[in-house]
């Protein structure tokens, strides 16, 4: 099996106030070209497991794996280039640079990656806004644009790098079901036209319904 992401027996402990025993022997991978979401009860620890998987965080035991490469253990640097290079990731808020275009604020992963040259990254950063039918807004300020635009945007400077994965946390959360629809299917095309895998944090039930499987949290561990 051609997994994209794994990981072996994660554990967590938050130490304060005291000690809490947040992810409990999470094993399990996303593969090739799936779109998975991840649900559970507030609290269950998928926002704490997915900055784990997102290489944000460090503090656990246990193995990650990225295109079968252990990623646990590299240092500081490494993983910021690892996750600039081949983790794209939306949040619920889009974190744009509302003095910046659209334009710039989907090049800039790519500025700091450094492989490219400034017309190479505008042309790509074109390409996805093209892609996401949002490039009428390239030269538009970030905070002139609205709520569903602004999520688009985010999408785009998530894939500037082309990423091996997409990583989302509650992308949909602020969303109304007309703008989250559409974000959902964004996500769906990138995967059966781009092959890309996707993995998902959501609470909204249909939006996970239509995912190609659902991972089930309770009390720190996948229960199905
Ligand atoms: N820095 C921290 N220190 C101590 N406990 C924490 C910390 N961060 C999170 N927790 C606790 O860990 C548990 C899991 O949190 P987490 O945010 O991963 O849950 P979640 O499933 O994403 O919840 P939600 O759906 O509400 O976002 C919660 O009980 C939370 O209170």
């Amino acid at each position: 099996m051609e997994y994209v992401l794994e990981t072996k027996n994660i554990n967590k402990h938050f130490y304060k106030p005291k000690d809490f025993h947040v992810l409990k022997d999470i094993s399990f991978g996303v593969k090739v070209g799936e779109f998975a979401s991840i649900m559970g009860k507030s609290g269950s620890g998928k926002s704490t497991l997915l900055y784990i998987l997102s290489t944000m965080d460090t503090d656990y035991t246990g193995e990650l794996y990225l295109n079968h490469e252990l990623v646990t253990g590299r240092s500081h640097q490494e993983l910021s280039r690892i996750r600039n290079k081949h983790i794209g990731f939306v949040f619920q808020f889009h974190y744009l640079l509302s003095e910046f275009s659209v334009l710039e604020n989907v090049m800039l992963p790519a500025k700091k990656l450094n492989e490219k040259s400034h017309a190479d990254i505008k042309r790509d950063a074109m390409q996805k806004l093209e892609m996401l039918h949002i490039d009428y807004l390239a030269q538009q300020r970030a905070s002139r644009i609205s709520g569903g635009e602004k999520q688009r945007v985010a999408i785009a400077r998530a894939l500037i790098n082309n990423p091996i994965i997409l990583m989302g946390d509650e992308p949909t959360g602020n969303l109304d079901s007309q703008n989250s629809d559409n974000v959902f299917n964004i996500f769906k095309r990138l995967k059966e036209e781009e092959g890309l895998s996707l993995l998902v944090v959501t609470h909204d039930e249909d939006f996970a319904q239509r995912t190609d499987r659902i991972i089930q949290m309770e009390d720190g561990r996948i229960i199905s």
